[in-house]
């Protein structure tokens, strides 16, 4: 019963991150008939009051998935949640911040730059489709339900063992080290009507993305030690050409 209960709580976290995560792409898109909030919808407010709320959802969202990816705070937290039910209690946490943001995100619909040549628009169009599909693709690369806790749930149900997580080098991961937040950047930027909002959104996601992913590593060097630090000469974080590290071995060489 209780290793029951487990996977379907498991389950209603996972559709819990489905759900904000559809709305997240259609909040970006303004396709405001099918969402209650669009990154444009509703009425402006006084505008250092927008930019002040907005800063702040885009804060609380960062502090709750930098604090709870943390190791520190993970050997604590096992302590109370159960280690099967974990990860989906972070997806859990991790859509509610991301709700959070959607729900009383303030407009500010002054227009930045609005792309006018169609052949630029649709480029654009595409480029944030094209963002989406390299997340989605990349979830899988790296195993979806492991990702989001479905796995851990339902091994725990039939009794099957969690492998620990393992390197892996899959599609993508090839060519980038970082193909999902790749995916997220292209997704947050393809935007043809860019308003002040929107922009907001775009640069604090982008800086979320790029200190999320240096912690992310000094993370995942602890956890594969050389394999990885091997991955990061050879790969680019997240453009081809050559990654930082390599850049800085090629000096060393002239040097
Ligand atoms: C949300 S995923 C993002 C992965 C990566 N930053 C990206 O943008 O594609 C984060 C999880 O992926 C794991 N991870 C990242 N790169 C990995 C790799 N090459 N092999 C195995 N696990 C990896 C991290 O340890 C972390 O638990």
């Amino acid at each position: 019963m209780k290793k029951l209960i487990a996977f379907i709580y498991g389950a209603i976290c996972y559709l819990i991150f489905f759900v904000s995560f559809l709305w997240l792409i259609l909040f970006l898109r303004n396709f405001g008939a099918y969402v209650a909030t669009t990154v444009n919808s509703g009425a402006a407010g006084p505008i250092l009051q927008s930019l002040l709320i907005n800063l702040g959802l885009i804060a609380l969202f960062r502090i709750q998935h930098t604090v709870m990816a943390r190791k520190s705070f993970k050997d604590w937290w096992t302590k109370l949640v159960p280690k099967p039910v974990e990860r989906s209690t972070y997806v859990l946490f991790s859509s509610i911040a991301l709700i959070l943001l959607l729900w009383f995100w303030q407009p500010l619909p002054e227009t930045v730059w609005q792309v006018e040549t169609a052949w630029a628009s649709l480029v654009l169009q595409w480029g944030f489709w094209l963002g989406w599909m390299i997340v989605f693709l990349s979830t899988w690369m790296i195993d979806h339900f492991n990702l989001f806790g479905l796995k851990q749930v339902w091994n725990y149900m039939r009794d099957r063992k969690q492998n620990p997580p393992q390197f892996m080098e899959p599609g993508f991961y090839k060519y980038f080290r970082h193909p999902l937040m790749l995916g997220f950047l292209i997704a947050f930027w393809s935007i043809s009507h860019m308003t002040v909002g929107h922009l907001i959104f775009s640069c604090g996601m982008t800086l979320y993305i790029v200190i999320g992913v240096y912690y992310e590593e000094r993370a995942i060097v602890r956890r594969f030690g050389g394999k990885y630090e091997d991955y990061r000469k050879r790969v680019p974080k997240f453009f081809p050409g050559l990654s930082i590290k390599e850049k800085e071995y090629k000096q060393e060489e002239l040097a």
